[in-house]
């Protein structure tokens, strides 16, 4: 469960029995055929894959170069979490789980959960911080309206890190019937090593779609935003084994990285653990754990999954960063040249485009991880400013 010096399993005594359960029988389910059959028809027939590869021609031509978008705002529920939330509820009904719980911030992960719950008839519970239930109110309506319970997160700085803390109590006290549906490439080992695998349908995807219209799998780049790291885990997945790849990780620097209100965490974090894995994370000298700004919710995250920390500290990754003005101004962008309204997240793997060298045989595949339906408030404010 390591990625170079990164990764592992630290938690608490009372979660060993769980997290034990799943690192022995996790690849083992995974792997088994009626379950392959299942995640697979449920991605086809309930999710729409394969998402589409898009070859977004207005914005290619304004960057001289060849951009593909990977089109994950088209999945079921409008973002790439849903492929995770199905592999892991699937995987909880095998561990004979009764009850499924679940943080979010930007709300898309959790009504990816609710969504899969109410399709399999299980109790669903989010835990969401009050911050949160306000800047994404129409992703708390979905999630109630599938059935789910929203459980406030007041404490600490009532966003994501607070809404996962409040999640991993609720395990800690329900070890039996319960299972975690992390939603990102973080937590103790397997969830980065699970989700990855989970999301690791878009970079399969990805290959075979660009030797259709390209004649080569591999691209010159590979874009994606970071949060915890799952849809770039994703996205970046069946290259990493190819150099000639160029992995682009871009982060949130929200006010700016060195304005005190960032969430670029490989830019602003040392190595220490948050959340049960050794990684890189926003902290104080004595550990304590920074409150991370982002205008989006689903990048407000002062940590980083394992793989990711690895692939910046080996340097397999370049790790940029966008403020919330440059991704805001990105999506607009992308609304006028290409008719699609992106979620805040992804606006940021498209803000990021302005800072790489591109040249005009390039091939960039950027993931477009949602859509930007939950974010219209946000924007409204922008757009007259
Ligand atoms: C549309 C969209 N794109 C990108 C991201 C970034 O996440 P990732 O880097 O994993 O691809 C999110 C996160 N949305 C999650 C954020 C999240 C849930 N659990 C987490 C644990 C750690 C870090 C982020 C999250 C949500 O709140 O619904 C998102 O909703």
């Amino acid at each position: 469960g390591y990625y170079g010096k990164f990764g592992g399993a630290y938690i608490p005594e009372m979660l060993h029995r769980n997290v034990e359960e799943l690192q022995s029988k996790y690849l083992e389910i995974m792997y088994e055929k009626g379950f392959r059959d299942e995640f697979n028809a449920l991605l086809k027939d309930y999710v729409g894959r394969p998402t589409p590869l898009f070859l977004a021609e207005r914005l290619s031509k304004q960057f001289n170069t060849n951009i593909y978008l990977k089109r994950e705002d088209l999945n079921h529920t409008g973002a790439h979490k849903i492929n995770n939330a199905i592999g892991q509820v699937l995987l909880a009904q095998r561990l004979g789980k009764k009850r499924i719980i679940a943080e979010t911030g930007a709300g898309q992960h959790g009504v990816a959960t609710a969504t899969v719950c109410a399709l399999k008839g299980i109790e669903c519970i989010v835990y969401m911080g009050v911050k949160d239930i306000e800047r994404q109110a129409p992703n708390v309506a979905r999630m109630k309206m599938l059935g789910a319970k929203v459980m406030p997160a007041t404490s600490g700085s009532q966003t994501l890190k607070d809404a996962t803390n409040e999640a991993i109590r609720d395990w800690i006290n329900n070890p039996t019937d319960t299972h975690y549906v992390i939603g990102s490439v973080v937590g103790p080992h397997p969830y980065p090593d699970m989700v990855a695998r989970f999301q690791s349908v878009i970079s399969e995807e990805v290959r075979w779609q660009l030797k259709e219209k390209t004649g080569s799998e591999l691209p010159t780049h590979v874009v994606a935003c970071v949060g915890g790291g799952s849809n770039a885990a994703g996205a970046f997945y069946h290259f990493l084994d190819e150099p000639q790849v160029q992995l682009v990780a871009v982060e949130a620097a929200g006010l700016g990285v060195n304005s005190g209100h960032s969430a670029a965490t490989t830019q602003l974090g040392t190595a220490g653990v948050l959340h049960g894995s050794k990684s890189i994370v926003m902290q104080t000298e004595d550990g304590q754990v920074v409150e991370p700004h982002s205008i989006s919710a689903g990048l407000d995250y002062p940590g980083i999954g394992p793989l990711h920390a690895h692939l910046f500290d080996s340097g397999r990754g370049k790790f940029l960063s966008a403020t919330d003005d440059e991704s805001v101004q990105a999506a607009f962008n992308l609304c006028k040249l290409e008719g699609i309204i992106p979620a805040l997240e992804s606006a940021h793997a498209l803000a990021g485009l302005n800072q790489l060298q591109l040249k005009e045989k390039d091939v960039v595949v950027l993931c477009l991880s949602g859509r930007g339906d939950k974010d219209l408030a946000t924007y409204m404010k922008r757009m007259d400013a």
